[in-house]
Order: structure tokens, then sequence, then C-alpha cells
């Protein structure tokens, strides 16, 4: 995933208590996941090692002269090993955690990594809602090393409260405060050796996350890697909520131990199906719950009888066993022994011929993780293979011990996330059905080439974990301790009465995983865990009476009869990424996406085409640097899983800045991305405000007939819905106002733009709606030229007054 000799050190930013800690880990366990070098190294550790964990808050006082050479020290000492580290693995990404709430401790930080030669992106997570704060604060400062043993909740908090006064005191938030625009000619590249005057962050990589996603600002990304970091931090959230896992009843296949093929259910398989709906009801009670299943049919025919919306991913379709699809492993074994027995010596690299290697399967079930993490309470119902690596992604379970998890047919596991940990319970229905589970040959590979170990590191005299690690043990010991070791018995009826806690930081290693800006300290313990749903053994018992299995499969066939087809899938989760990058652009579908603008589309459902999906697009990255030529992309629908609607954007020349806001509301955000990316073409910083969670007048709204035009205009199209914006600034152009039209976009500059700028913009804006190129006609449009607005899809005004 990481062109070699990529190093990025992503740098946390912000006071204590704003989730820094809890970001980096999560972070850092996608990365390890998609397969990426991945470490985090937390200052706040080595700080501990070497002062001393239970400092009161003086220590942090900006006037205690001696505790800030110490910690210097500790940041310095970190910094140190981050870099070793590099040179360890070549390429990678270190996430940096620390307060670094000042100008010159990030100047340090950024000079010194651009010696060692390490990109750098800044990521502040910024936060004025006390709410928020103070309940992070008590559920995770309570649990510090940092306050152990004191039972006092009020005296932690109240130092606690002093420690982030005395931060705030010193506290200089990314990029000045985030909101200005930048005053025209202000922007500039740093010098070699900037003096701290000169250091100028707007002229830096860096996000800031703004009271947990409500508002993000992005500036000047510039990596493909760093716009996917970027993409998921802004999916995160932290509210405690539950996933349901469970492969589908027994298939007529998994009697025969056959692999893949799209058998239905066996009869157990059936009762399984039936036994269901009431075992979910007892866990879930009213709450609402999306079921989402594979394309396959024994994976709908499960999901047949529960009463919640369901959707089908073809990202759940089992590992595709390519030529050996619908043989046995004996046959397997028989006809293609090579292929066996390279399956056995690595089957996380292990492709089958003509199909899939389960590293392949981790790479398209990202959307479906990404789509993960924003949800409440969702219940995948899919396969063994793709449940596996879903687990893993929880678990950080390593690649090596990844396909061999156990996960055994007609049990649900339920996987409820807080802040800081997962639980895991499972719940069996006691009826019969066959193990499908090999275990893992004694040949197999350990170690191997799997990239991708989380963690945080030290060489120095923190606590670290050996670099050579790629499995988290803590990890995997939860998974087998919550029942993926072998099946109990057959038959038995058991809901796992221990709820196993996965601390995100257990990934870092056995000791305190814990923040040195004391930001949030709590992260090493262990959280308290929500009280396990009241089922009993007895009512899961309950459900596994006899069924009639024949009832089931009727009810399931009207249901199918009934069943929306894709076209109607209700509530598709599309979500899109863009990113800008160098010279040109040339990456077709975002996954080698190192320069370029481009699209990501691999987050929009299989399925569902521009013209049926709803696109609910919540959220999206837009990553412009420097020099990225206006390009746009097609995405012809194509037999790749990742397939997806055509998405037009437009990146170009010296964008530098983005905002966006509240990006909740639907496809009119992503349009107004859409348009904003192409907007950037000619700007250096734009501040965007849209979505219809925004109160207030619209300045825009297409004509969704004219999608139509558009799309018969050429074969790209803009993703151009009904749209709404809020609010939109282009700063730094002065006041001259040019309308610029086209078929489907008027904008309204208010700028002075030269006119090679504008020549170039109007052939993007052209290019963005697929028509022909008419520069000379547009570039030479008065001021007062009415927009055609019968056509016009979006009237962007960037007259507003930019300090709105
Ligand atoms: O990677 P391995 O361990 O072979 O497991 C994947 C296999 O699991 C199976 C069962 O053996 O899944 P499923 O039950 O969904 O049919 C096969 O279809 C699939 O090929």
């Amino acid at each position: 995933m990481l062109a070699g000799g990529t190093r990025i050190a992503v740098v946390m930013v912000g006071l204590p208590a704003r989730g820094k800690t809890y970001i980096s880990y999560k972070v850092s366990r996608y990365l390890a996941w998609m397969g990426v070098n991945c470490r985090v190294f937390n200052v706040g550790e080595y700080r501990r090692k070497l002062v001393g964990a239970q400092l009161d808050h003086s220590f942090f006082d900006p006037d205690n002269k001696v505790a800030i050479d110490q910690r210097l020290k500790c940041a310095v000492m970190a910094l140190g090993d981050m870099f070793r580290w590099f040179e360890d693995v070549h390429n990678g990404v270190a996430i940096y955690d620390a307060t670094n709430s000042t100008r010159a401790r990030r100047k340090m930080i950024h000079d010194e990594c651009l010696k060692h030669g390490v990109e750098v992106m800044f990521c502040e997570s910024w936060c004025d809602d006390n709410d928020l704060i103070d309940m992070n604060i008590r559920e995770v400062k309570r649990t510090s090393p940092d306050y152990k043993g004191v039972q006092d909740i009020q005296r932690v908090m109240d130092d606690f409260h002093s420690r982030i006064d005395h931060y705030s005191e010193v506290y200089e938030p990314l990029g000045g405060d985030g909101t200005r625009p930048l005053a025209k000619g202000s922007y500039t590249l740093p010098p070699t050796n900037p003096t701290l005057d000169e250091y100028d962050e707007k002229a830096v990589s860096y996000v800031r996350k703004i009271n947990v996603g409500a508002k993000m600002v992005i500036n000047r990304i510039t990596s493909y890697l760093e716009s996917r970091i970027i993409y998921f931090m802004m999916n995160i959230h932290i509210a405690t909520r539950s996933v349901f896992f469970s492969r589908h009843g027994e298939s007529m296949y998994n009697l025969d131990q056959r692999l893949g093929g799209d058998p239905s259910l066996s009869p157990n398989g059936w009762k399984y199906a039936e036994a269901l709906p009431g075992l979910v009801s007892k866990l879930l009670g009213d709450q609402p719950l999306t079921i989402w299943t594979s394309t396959l049919k024994r994976t709908a025919e499960t999901a047949g009888g529960l009463p919640y919306k369901k959707m089908q991913w073809k990202a759940l379709d089992e590992l595709d066993a390519g030529l050996c699809d619908g043989l046995t492993y004996e046959d397997v074994e028989e006809r293609y022994p090579e292929e066996y027995a390279m399956r056995d010596e690595n089957k996380f690299e292990f492709r089958y011929r003509g199909g899939e290697s389960y590293r392949d399967v981790v790479l398209r079930l990202e959307p479906v993780i990404m789509e993960l993490e924003r949800q409440q309470n969702i219940m995948i119902i899919s396969h063994q293979a793709v449940l596996r690596c879903i687990y893993a992604y929880f678990l950080d379970i390593g690649p090596e011990e990844l396909p061999y998890l156990k996960i055994p047919l007609h049990t649900v596991m339920k996987l409820t996330w807080t802040a800081y940990g997962c639980d895991i319970q499972m719940y069996k229905i006691d009826i019969d059905a066959v193990d499908t589970h090999r275990a893992k040959p004694k040949a197999a590979k350990r170690g191997g080439t799997i990239k991708g170990s989380s963690g945080t590191g030290a060489h120095s005299e923190a606590p670290s974990r050996p670099l050579s690690s790629k499995t988290s043990a803590s990890g995997l010991n939860a998974a087998r301790n919550a029942g993926f070791a072998p099946a109990k018995p057959q038959g038995a009826t058991t809901v796992k009465p221990e709820s196993l806690v996965k601390s995100a930081f257990a990934t870092a290693g056995t000791s305190a995983q814990t923040n040195g800006d004391a930001s949030s300290n709590a992260a090493a313990a262990k959280v308290p865990l929500p009280t396990p749903p009241p089922v009993q053994p007895e009512s899961v018992a309950a459900q596994s009476q006899p069924v009639d299995a024949g009832a089931v499969r009727s009810a399931f066939q009207t249901q199918q009869q009934q069943q929306q087809q894709p076209s109607e899938i209700q509530g598709v989760p599309s979500k899109l990424s863009v990113t800008g990058g160098h010279d040109h652009s040339t990456c077709e579908n975002g996954a080698h996406g190192a320069h370029g603008a481009h699209v990501w589309p691999s987050q929009i459902s299989p399925g569902i085409t521009r013209e049926n999906s709803p696109v609910h697009a919540s959220s999206m990255t837009v990553t412009l640097g420097d020099h990225a030529h206006g390009t746009n992309h097609s995405f012809p629908g194509r037999s790749d899983p990742r397939q997806g609607s055509p998405v037009y954007l437009s990146a170009g020349d010296f964008a530098s800045s983005f905002e966006m806001h509240r990006l909740q509301s639907g496809d009119g955000d992503m349009s107004a991305q859409a348009d904003a990316s192409g907007l950037s073409a000619m700007t250096k910083s734009l501040s965007l405000d849209s979505g219809a969670a925004a109160a207030g007048a619209s300045t825009a709204e297409s004509a969704p007939s004219s999608r139509q035009s558009a799309s018969t205009a050429g074969h790209r199209q803009p993703l151009l819905a009904k749209q709404k914006i809020d609010e939109l600034h282009v700063a730094g152009h002065g006041n001259v106002d040019i309308v610029e039209t086209t078929p489907t976009i008027t904008l309204r500059y208010s700028s002075d733009l030269p006119p090679d700028v504008k020549k170039q913009t109007v052939a993007m804006k052209n290019e963005l709606v697929g028509i022909e190129d008419d520069d000379d006609s547009a570039s030479d449009r008065s001021s007062t030229r009415s927009p055609p607005s019968a056509a016009a899809t979006a009237v962007v005004d960037t007259q507003a007054d930019p300090s709105k």
C-alpha cells in the first residue's frame, strides 16, 4: 500500500482529554489491518518511565522550568525512537502522540522530520464542548496510571482540569485559529530553515477534527495515504454501540465440506434461520437494527426471518476460491497439490487461481469497516473467511492467525465497543452444525512477508513491543477466550458469561498505554464494560427448540419475492475520497493512488449505480496539493467488486485548504464537495460549509433533471444532485465579479483571477461537466452576464462575506 520509502509522521496536537490517544490507536489499528507498517509513539509513556507517573498538575505548569526540560527530553527521545523505527521498517506511518501544543514544539518536530526524510501531517483534536471533555476525563482519566489508587474522582477531575488549564495557557491551535480565511498573498512555502516567525503552519499538511468531527479542517494534504487517514478519522466516533456477527446457517456445501459456491441452507441451517430472530430480539430489545448480508443465497436465507432493514454487500461475499470453488479440501489436495501446499505455507497471502487471497478480502472489506465505524447497531451475516477478516480488525489480530480464527456456525457474536475497548460475547444456538474449521498446519508460515504491525514503539527506555511482532497476542487471546478456540461440544447451549475486554491500547504492548501529555491517560486501563445483555442461557435454549424449517423457508421465499431489487436498496452507504497530488493523474480507481487527483469510488456499494443510488454521502475527504492538475476520471462499471458510481471531481493547481462542515446530509454534500474541488483550482483557501443540517438559506439548488442532460453530453458526468451550498468563501482573489457558466454549473467568482487561471478554470469546469472546451468565450464572459438559469445546477456565490 505504501510506495517504497514513504514515511509519514502523523503528529497529534491537542489539549489533554481531547481523545488524541484514542484516535492514534484506532488509526494505527486500521492501517496495520490494511497492511501498512504503523506504530504509535506515545510521549506520555516516556514521561512516566523517565519522570514518574503520579505527578500532580504542577508538573505541567508552563512556569515549572525543571519540568519543561524533562518534558522536552521525553519528546525528543520519542522522536529519536520514531526515526530509528523508520530506519528499521523503511516505510510506514508513525503516530507521534502528545499535546504538541505550541508552534515552537511543532516546528521542532517538523524540522526534525524534514531532516530525516519523513513527511509530516499534523492532526489536531480540538474540542470546546465541556460536557464531552468532562465525560472524557471521568470515563478515562480515573483509570490512568497517573491517578492510580486515587479513589476520589473529584480530586482527579480537579487535578486534571488544572492540568488542562496549564496547557491552555500556552496552547496555540494549528494554522492560526483555523477559521480566518487567508489574506491575499499571505500564503508562503516554508523557507528551508524557517525561524519561528517564518514558520507558517498554513504551509504544512494538517487536519483539525473539531468537536469530535462536527467540523473538519483539511489543509495541504498531498498524499494518498494521508487522505485515507483523514477519511478514517472523519468516520470514527466514540458512541458506545454493538455489532452482531453471524455466519449463515449451515449450508448444503458445508455438509459436504465444499468450498464456496452459492448453495442453500441445509435443514439445520434453516432451523438456525428460524431461531435467529428470537435471539436477536432478546439481545437487542426494541433497538433498531440493520442487517448486512452478502449477496450469496445462504446469508440471505439466514437473514430471511429477521424483521429489520436489510442490505446486501458484494464485499461481504465469501473469499473467492477461484478454480477450487465447489471442491472439498481433499479434492484440492488431490488435484492441485502444489497450491494446496502453498496455501498451508502462507494462508493469508495465498491467492486461489482465478480467485482471492485473505489479503484481497481484507482490502475489499475496507469500505465495510469504514461504514461499521460510522454506524450503530448492525448485524452482519456473512461467511467464515470474511468474518475472520472483520474480527481481526476489531481485535487487532495479525495476518498469521487471522485465517485460522474459529468462526463457528450457529453462533451469534456480539461485539460492543466503548471509547477504549471492545467487549465480545458469544451466543451459540443449540442446533447442530458441522465444523468447517481447519486447524493451522505445522508448516504454516510464521512472520513472513506480511506487513503491518500496529502498536507503540520505543527503542530507548520506554516500554516497547518487539518490532517483529505482527500479531497482538492480547487480541488473539481475547479472541480465543471469546470462543475462536475450538468449539464447545456440539449441542451445548452457550452464552459466554465472560465479557472480554480488548483495550484498543492493548495493541501497544503490556505496559501502560497512556498519553504523556495526559490527554488520554486512562487509555491504558480496561474500562468497565456495560452490563452484559440480560440474555440467560435458558432464554437462548428456548430459541433452539425444534422449529418448523419448512415454514421459515416459505416465509423466506415470500419475502424474497417481496424484497426490493438491488436498485431499490435503501440507505446504501456511499462515501468518497478524492485526493489531489502532484503532477498528473494516472490513477483510475484510487487503489494505487500515489499521484495526482483521483477518485476513490470503492465506498460506493457495488450494484448501486448513479441512477439508482440514493447516494447518502455522509462524509468525504477531499485533499488537494500543489500542482494537482484538474482532472476527472471515469469509473465505468466493471466486474471489480469495488466498482461504484462514476463520480467526477476536479482538483486543481495551488489548492491548499478546505474546510468541511457537517457533512451529514446526503448527496448535496457530495456534490457540494465536487464543486468545491473544482473551485479550489484557483483558490488558495476554500471554506465550505454545506449540508442540510446547516440552517439558513441555501444559495443554490440544482435541478436534478439537468443531471440527465449532463449524462447525455458525454460519458463523464459529475455527481451533481440536489445541492445546497449554504456558505462558500473563496478568499484571496479580490472583489472582481466574474460569472462563468456551463450547462450545469454557474460560478461567480469575486476574484481578479489572472487570465490564464481563468482559462484553465473554465476548461476544468467544462471537463467536470463533460462538455467540449470553449474556454475563449467562457473566459471573456463579463461579470454582468446572467447564468443560464434553466440549466444551471449550482450557483456558487463567492461574494459572500468571507468573515462569516
Ligand atoms: O479459508 P478457509 O479456511 O478455507 O475458509 C473459507 C471457506 O469457508 C467456507 C466453508 O468451508 O465458508 P462458508 O461456510 O461461507 O461456505 C467455504 O465456502 C470457504 O471457501
